[in-house]
């Protein structure tokens, strides 16, 4: 059995070893001269509460926005067929050779990745992930040839598929804000959904499973995230101080709230919603692909609540890059509590 779990390892990081839409970093088996992420630990697979996004029900919502962070939707009105070009479009686009790639995808309104969740962001340890960055906010302006240039399919798949995203990402805000209370004129910069960003993640395998992570944890900056996941899994949430597996599940969403909804404190009951902590684990033998929406204010958009001072999304966003420059890491919301002595 040892042998034969060692033999499979040893496929396996030969396949990854060779395949050339990978970036180098991914290459190199034994992993030399990169910082080992910690390692993952097992973990169990965790029912998380679904919502249904035709008959939103408040309680269930308030439930999963307080105790959770995150849910599980379904009824959320996007066909079927259409996740699945997109998938599609996802994988053929990120199999291309890394070179192709980096020369071929680098606009402002489309950007290849790797080894980071952010293009901008220089974190720790090696994520095990590649990807494409495009900024929906852009979409419509972007008048590029080059652009567009063979990605006919693939931009009117994006175009369609984002209307579905701010709808979603709109339904669900306006439930969450009643449920909040939160000021009406505040509320409106609050979410900007047309200007989210959406994410195309490939994770790649990788033998040394144990080693790396496919993203670290981390809580994400957005106002809420949508993530539209294949069937290979890898999400894991952190729950009563462990992690546990957010199983794929055919046709539903995930959603995880933000920091913003986390600051979007009640001025009713001082109550707050839920950051979720949440990371991707590598897997050993399959890639994964997963289209990742996120939802932001308005740059100028203040978010004031009880329990942190008052700021801009441009300034929390500033401070995390610059968090991040300055040790590798995301400090996030701490940076705004009031009377926070660490
Ligand atoms: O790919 C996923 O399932 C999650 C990605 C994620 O957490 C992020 O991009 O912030
Ligand atoms: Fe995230």
């Amino acid at each position: 059995m040892e042998s034969t779990m060692e033999e499979a390892d040893v496929e396996d990081e030969k396949a990854a070893a060779t395949d050339l839409s990978y970036p180098p970093v991914f290459l190199q088996p034994s992993g030399a001269g990169l910082l080992p992420a910690s390692p993952c630990t097992s973990a169990a697979v965790i029912d998380v509460p679904v919502l249904d996004l035709h008959r939103l029900d408040p309680v269930g919502l308030r439930g999963a926005c307080r105790d959770w962070g995150l849910f599980r939707l379904v009824h959320h009105g996007i066909p079927p067929p259409l996740s699945a070009a997109l998938q599609a479009q996802a994988r053929d686009l990120l199999s291309l050779p890394f070179d192709a790639k980096r020369a071929r995808f680098c606009f402002p309104g489309l950007a290849y990745f790797w080894g980071t969740p952010a293009l901008t962001l220089h974190v720790k340890d090696l994520n095990w992930l590649e990807g494409l960055h495009i900024p929906l906010g852009r979409l419509s302006s972007s008048s590029s040839a080059a652009e567009f240039d063979g990605l006919e399919t693939f931009w009117s798949l994006v175009d369609e598929y984002k209307q579905h995203l701010a709808r979603i990402a709109r339904t669900l805000f306006e439930a969450m804000a009643a449920d909040l209370k939160l000021d009406a004129g505040l509320s409106a910069s609050y979410l900007n959904e047309h200007d989210g960003t959406f994410r195309i993640y490939r994770y790649p395998k990788c033998a040394r499973a144990d080693d790396y992570f496919a993203m670290e944890a981390h809580t994400d900056s957005s106002v809420l995230s949508i993530v539209n996941q294949d069937d290979v899994g890898g999400l894991q949430v952190l729950r009563g101080g462990g992690w546990s597996c957010v199983e794929p599940i055919a046709d539903t969403l995930i959603v995880n709230l933000g920091d913003i909804m986390q600051a979007s404190i009640s001025f009713s009951d001082d109550d707050q919603y839920k950051s979720v902590e949440h990371r991707v684990r590598v897997n050993r033998s399959k890639e994964r692909i997963s289209l990742c929406y996120f939802g932001f204010p308005m740059e100028d958009g203040v978010i004031s609540s009880s329990r942190y001072r008052e700021f801009t999304y441009r300034e929390f966003k500033e401070q995390v890059q610059e968090d991040i420059k300055l040790s590798g890491a995301k400090v996030g919301l701490r940076r705004f509590r009031v009377n926070d002595e660490s």
